[in-house]
């Protein structure tokens, strides 16, 4: 049997990830705190491949992963058809539009300036309501932008909402909900269609039981 190749994300979802591939008898080979990039599950014919959050739909998209965990917020940004095969039950959070505290969007303005990492969701959005918009990107810390000035809003992930309250900041509009998922390469699905689909009814059963 060839090795399946799975690509999963350092950081956040990466911890979640390997406790869930643990619990169902897989992964035991990873060890997220060691420098190594790629794990070998030879009991199961797994290699992993630990990568940076953003770059897991790439590898899965040009099939050098099969199968891949990443967040809603990924996908969507990187507008891939991978196939999108189930969603997990950990990290839900949600893409909201916020800004300073009673403050609203301001529907009217000629331009407003969106500050945020996902410019292709923040565009899309907007442009679906025909607001038109200047994007600011940033890689991170984007809370700080409405504060100083820099934008009128942000476009970012809310979860516990702690940062935007610790900042003066909150929710204007929710925009989607993000939740990890499995994704497939359309190609490498097919040819290893029974070995995925072994992992994903593990995975069911594990959340029903
Ligand atoms: N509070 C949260 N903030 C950010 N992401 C979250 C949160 N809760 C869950 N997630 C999910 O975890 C994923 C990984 O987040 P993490 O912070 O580890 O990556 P990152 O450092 O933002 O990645 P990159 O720098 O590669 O874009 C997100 O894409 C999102 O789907
Ligand atoms: O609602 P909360 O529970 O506060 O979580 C949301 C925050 O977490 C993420 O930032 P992250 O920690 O990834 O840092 P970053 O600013 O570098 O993106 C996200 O961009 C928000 O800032």
């Amino acid at each position: 049997m060839d090795y399946l190749t799975v690509a999963f994300a350092k950081g956040r979802l990466g911890e979640q990830s390997a406790e869930l591939f643990n619990k169902i008898g897989i992964g035991h080979c990873l060890d997220l705190k060691s420098r190594k990039l790629v794990f070998i599950d030879e009991e199961n014919k797994i290699k992993f491949m630990l990568l940076k959050n953003s770059d897991v739909v790439t590898y899965v998209d040009n099939g050098v992963a099969d199968i891949g965990i990443v967040g809603m917020d990924m996908l969507k940004e990187s507008r891939s058809d991978v196939y999108q095969l189930y969603n997990l039950p950990f990290g839900y959070c949600n893409m909201s539009i916020a800004g300073m505290k009673g403050a609203e969007v301001d529907r009217n303005k000629s331009i407003l300036r969106v500050a945020t990492k996902f410019t292709n969701s923040a565009k899309e959005y907007f442009e679906s309501r025909g607001q038109k918009i200047e994007i600011i990107k940033l890689n991170g810390s984007v809370e700080l932008a409405p504060v100083l000035g820099l934008s009128d809003v942000i476009v970012d992930i809310v979860e516990t909402g702690n940062t935007l309250r610790a900042n003066g900041l909150e929710v204007m509009e929710e925009m989607f909900e993000i939740n990890p998922l499995i994704i497939a390469n359309r190609i490498g699905y097919k040819f290893k269609m029974k070995q995925i689909d072994g992992i994903i009814e593990k995975i069911r059963n594990l959340e029903e039981a």
